[in-house]
């Protein structure tokens, strides 16, 4: 079974135009990043600020085109010349944001939030559009009577669950999620955090984390890649790179994070590890 994910040499050049007192200067945010994410297992992507983690989130979100490299989304190799993705490829990746504040329109009701993308990509008629919305206002723990509110009238909390339920609305396979609970406190970030383990359980997602918090990325992830300077530094299964981290940039990295709160995150884990294999019988 070929990856939900793959990328091979991605490579991310920004352009700065010159001036009359400035010559024009290139970036380079990605230097030839290679990954892979297997169905329904989460990539964690660390690094400092400045390392390229949403560049390349924003690359793999099909948001932004690489400078140079392969994507491949379900095997399939994505036409990095091409303005837009196709709607087939549009829906199968979709992204989550850092700040529900700003990611929704505080004019837009919820239910026309969540069947927007109903309405730019499928034919889908009006009513099954509502039941669709309101199915999904559940899944992410929230009442089908919040289809005709307005953000405003949610929490933090709620309002990332809105723009999760938003992101699941044409059943991708994957998720791009950029720091989505680094605005949240920290009761609630474990509130989401538990519930997109929950979603990648039920629906089979694939996950890419971006994060800078290294006890959520603990919680959640499978695989761990830390970048640095738009480089690839060191990529390893969670449990290998938190026991021994190997190249001197994660050390570092790893030595001036604190990771809070080590026995709460590891009795969540097993939790989650016991559900699983309950549910697996
Ligand atoms: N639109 C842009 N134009 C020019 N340079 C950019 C642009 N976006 C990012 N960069 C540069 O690319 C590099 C990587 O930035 P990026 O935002 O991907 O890092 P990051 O790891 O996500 O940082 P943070 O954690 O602070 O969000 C930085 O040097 C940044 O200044």
């Amino acid at each position: 079974m070929s990856p939900v994910v793959e990328g091979r040499g991605i490579v991310r050049d920004y352009h700065m135009p010159g001036s009359m007192m400035r010559r024009s200067t290139t970036v380079r945010a990605l230097k030839g990043i290679d990954f892979k994410v297997e169905k329904g297992k989460t990539l964690a992507i660390v690094g400092e600020s400045g390392s390229g983690k949403s560049t390349l989130a924003r690359i793999v979100a099909l948001i932004d085109a690489p400078s140079e490299g392969e994507l491949l989304i379900d095997g399939q190799r994505v036409d990095i010349e091409a303005k837009r993705p196709g709607p087939e490829l549009r829906s199968k990746v979709q992204m989550v944001f850092q700040n529900p504040y700003g990611s929704l329109n505080p004019r837009q009701k919820i239910g026309d939030v969540l069947t927007e993308p109903l309405i730019i990509n499928t034919d889908t008629p009006a009513g099954e559009r509502r039941d669709r919305a309101r199915a999904m206002l559940e899944k992410v723990g929230l009442m089908p009577e919040h289809y005709n509110r307005y953000p405003h009238m949610f929490s933090g909390g709620q309002r990332q669950r809105i723009a999760i339920a938003r992101a699941l609305m044409l059943n991708p396979s994957l998720l791009v999620l950029d720091e989505p609970v680094s605005a949240l406190d920290l009761s609630v970030q474990a509130q989401v955090l538990n519930l997109l383990a929950d979603l990648q359980d039920e629906m089979g997602l694939t996950y890419v984390f971006v994060s800078h918090d290294l006890s959520v990325v603990r919680y959640i992830a499978d695989e761990v890649m830390v970048i640095s300077k738009g480089e690839a530094v060191e990529q390893a299964s969670r449990d290998a790179i938190f026991a021994n981290p190997t190249h001197p940039y994660t050390k570092q990295l790893f030595a001036a994070t604190p990771v809070t709160d080590i026995e709460a995150i590891r009795a969540r884990v097993a939790r989650r590890k016991a559900a699983r294999e309950a549910a697996a019988g």
